[in-house]
């Protein structure tokens, strides 16, 4: 008689990881890995339901610091996460809710997908094409180096523009041509190191856009006390 298979661990996770068709886009100093992750019909769900579960910061937690003065910040943010974990940017701490039923799924999809685990996220949402994020890195020192940053979008399809920070501004020191994509509704980026040294990013403004889009970055926080641990021998 044929033995009864016995599910393992790795059964399991062959079983539910589809391995997906990659593009690696690269430059001097740029390492990012993009894929679809979502088919249409799965991130048109997720998307309603993330317009459901995410409560985005109010008015005074909407801004950022800029040479000590407050702004307004063109776009909605929320942060989720491991409980208790805090985050600054921007010159502003935030400290993670804890995960929506969404917002864990769609993580456990970006971890099946790469292999990788995150305990915070970033949540921005853009009503239409007038909000946007200004160029910027993802340099904070509570980041994980090790880790990418994973970032999935849902909703309207934006341009996606990285930029090497010696070509930036006027009289650059080098010409280095910018790096654009399009971040399509169930997408995901990876950026890789040492990809947020060298390059800043931005989501311009695109006026014609009229729909909102969401995007989630998945990050890997690692805490002051953890960082400041030495190996004990
Ligand atoms: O919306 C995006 O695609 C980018 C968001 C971003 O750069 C960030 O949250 O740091
Ligand atoms: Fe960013």
């Amino acid at each position: 008689m044929r033995e009864k298979r016995r599910w393992r661990k790795t059964d399991i996770a062959a079983e539910f990881s589809h391995p997906l068709p990659w593009r690696k886009i690269e430059a001097e100093g740029l390492d990012c890995d993009y894929a679809l992750l979502f088919s249409k019909d799965e991130a048109d769900r997720l998307f309603k339901q993330l317009e459901e579960e995410v409560e985005y910061f109010t008015e005074e937690k909407a801004q950022v610091r800029v040479f000590g003065k407050l702004h307004s910040i063109p776009r909605k943010q929320a942060t989720y996460g491991e409980p208790g974990l805090m985050y600054s940017f921007s010159g502003v701490q935030h400290l993670a809710r804890p995960w929506t039923p969404t917002l864990d799924y769609i993580r456990d999809a970006v971890t099946e997908a790469t292999g990788r685990t995150f305990n915070f996220v970033l949540v921005n949402r853009y009503k239409d094409g007038h909000d946007h994020i200004g160029e910027h890195r993802d340099d904070e020192k509570e980041l994980d180096p090790g880790c990418p940053i994973a970032s999935v979008s849902l909703g309207a399809a934006r341009d996606f523009v990285f930029r090497h920070r010696e070509a930036r501004g006027p009289g650059p020191r080098r010409h280095i041509d910018p790096v654009k994509l399009e971040l399509a509704h169930g997408s995901l980026l990876l950026m890789n190191q040492p990809t947020n040294t060298h390059w800043y990013h931005s989501l311009p403004a695109r006026k014609r856009i009229l729909s909102p889009r969401v995007n989630l970055t998945f990050r890997r926080i690692v805490s002051q006390g953890q960082k400041e641990q030495r190996p004990s021998q």
